[in-house]
């Protein structure tokens, strides 16, 4: 078994220590928030993800799993160091490097030989062979396992991954992180550097991509009398299609999905590769949210939206995450905003207030007094609500559906006037 430093205890830091400790591997994982630190000491996890916090606590009572500020402790004494600190969207749209950049250079002067830096955070083709080269040492190699784990099924994704993925220029240093793995039973491809960065980002951007082809056939379905529900069906029957990521919906958010578009299309164009496609993905996300505001504005008319009371359904960026980063929900609160409309929200994950959106207690408080509700997030529970009670607490019922998620039966017959995404009016 290894010693393992993890830098960075975020959604992906944090789930990597974790699930390292749990597969027996003895783990340090470090991060520069203070609050953080000592929450995690005491088993706290602050994110929404099932079995994180059993895991944690785990960890810390078999003594496998330690949590320290600063990163010093992470990056002496250790066989591997996986880098998960964030890499955001930098001014000119290209993937800022700054963290990784900072950990490197601690690292260069800290790490034992023979310890193998991971970068684990989602970097630029090209990114590991140049910071091997920053980090010039002969004796520790820089690998690049980039990390495929989706929000709300973080742990399971981590142990069960559908594939393993390790870039190096040292063949030998790969192998040692693809043995880390072992108990995950998961494949593993062992490739260049540059092609293991790319692997993530293709990925992210083919999801990316297919999400706005479906959205834009939801908005063409609308048009000609079909409906996007038997459209994807029709689709998904085909394997080569896939079943997975047909759901129209407000666009797509996250931590990852619009930061990851960006920074593609910032690497395609500094190596001058024209991806109009990419380009069209990531307009058309960016359609989405007028579009269900144009949705809104005709529900609710003749009412003008300038004044008009909307409670929203959900604010996460999807369902069984706590995460607010890019939410189309929140992208769709602001534009309403903006035309003078007056917002409640209810979330499930959520309890204080976002931007301009009051958040409440329960989705009959936000319905009470409403003159129309927004369903943007798919909570299960949303489906369930009762209809009846919700059109009698409202001025006027309606509903715009933006996940097609809920029974468009008994909607109706509460007496809603209910509109969905690629529905025939
Ligand atoms: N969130 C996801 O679902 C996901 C999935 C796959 C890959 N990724 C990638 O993983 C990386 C991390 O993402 P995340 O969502 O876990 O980020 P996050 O914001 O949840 O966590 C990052 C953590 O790093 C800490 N940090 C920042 N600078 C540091 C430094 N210099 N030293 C030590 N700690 C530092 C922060 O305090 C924070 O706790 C990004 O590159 C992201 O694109 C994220
Ligand atoms: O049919 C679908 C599926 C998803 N979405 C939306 O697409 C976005 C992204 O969803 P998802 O991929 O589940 O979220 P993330 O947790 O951000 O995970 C993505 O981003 C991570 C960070 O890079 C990757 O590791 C994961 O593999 C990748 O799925 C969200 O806004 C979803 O609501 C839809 O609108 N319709």
């Amino acid at each position: 078994m290894a010693r393992i430093g993890v830098v960075g205890a975020g959604y992906v830091g944090l789930t990597t220590a974790a699930c390292f400790a749990r597969l027996g591997h003895t783990v340090v994982c470090a991060d520069v928030d203070e609050a953080k630190v000592a929450a995690l000491g005491r088993a706290e996890v602050g994110a929404h993800e099932p079995g994180l916090a059993e895991l944690v606590g785990e960890g810390l009572r078999d003594g496998r799993l330690r949590f320290v500020l600063g990163n010093a402790a992470a990056l002496s004494d250790v066989d591997f160091v996986f880098l998960c600190v964030p890499t955001p969207t930098g001014p000119d749209g290209a993937a800022d490097l700054t963290a990784v950049h900072a950990v490197l250079r601690e690292a260069r002067d800290a790490v034992p030989p023979g310890c193998v830096l991971v970068i684990k955070s989602t970097v630029p083709a090209g990114t590991t062979e140049r910071v091997a080269e920053l980090v010039g040492r002969s004796d520790v190699q820089v690998v690049s396992n980039p990390e495929f784990l989706r929000e709300g099924h973080a742990v399971d994704d981590f142990l069960r991954p559908q594939r393993v993925v390790v870039g190096a220029e040292a063949e030998e240093a790969a192998r040692r992180v693809v043995a880390l793995y072992e108990g995950t039973g998961a494949p593993a491809l062992v490739t260049r550097s540059a092609s293991a960065e790319l692997v993530k980002y293709a990925s992210n951007c083919f999801l990316a991509m297919k999400l706005s082809y479906v959205n834009s056939l939801a908005e063409l379905c609308e048009q000609v009398g079909a409906d996007i529900a038997d459209v994807t069906e029709g689709m998904r029957l085909d394997d080569r299609i896939g079943a997975s990521f047909l759901e129209p919906g407000p666009g797509w958010g996250g931590s990852c999905f619009p930061k990851d578009t960006r920074a593609l299309l910032s690497t395609a164009e500094d190596a001058h590769v024209d991806f109009p496609l990419l380009r069209a993905t990531i307009g058309t996300n960016g359609h989405q949210a007028h579009r269900v505001v144009a949705m809104v504005r005709d529900a609710v008319g003749p009412l003008p939206l300038d004044g008009a009371r909307l409670g929203l359904l959900g604010l996460t960026f999807k369902a069984g995450t706590d995460d607010l980063r890019d939410s189309p929900a929140l992208a769709v609160a602001g534009l309403l905003a903006e035309e003078g409309a007056r917002l409640t929200g209810y979330d499930p994950c959520v309890s204080a207030d976002c931007g301009p959106v009051r958040v409440l207690e329960s989705p009959e408080a936000v319905a009470r007094d409403a003159d129309g509700l927004v369903v943007l997030t798919e909570w299960p529970e949303f489906a369930e609500l009762d209809w009846p009670n919700l059109a009698a607490l409202m001025t006027a019922p309606v509903i715009v559906d933006t996940r097609n998620l809920l029974p468009a039966d008994k909607v109706t017959e509460a007496g809603f006037h209910l509109v969905s995404l690629g529905r025939p009016a």
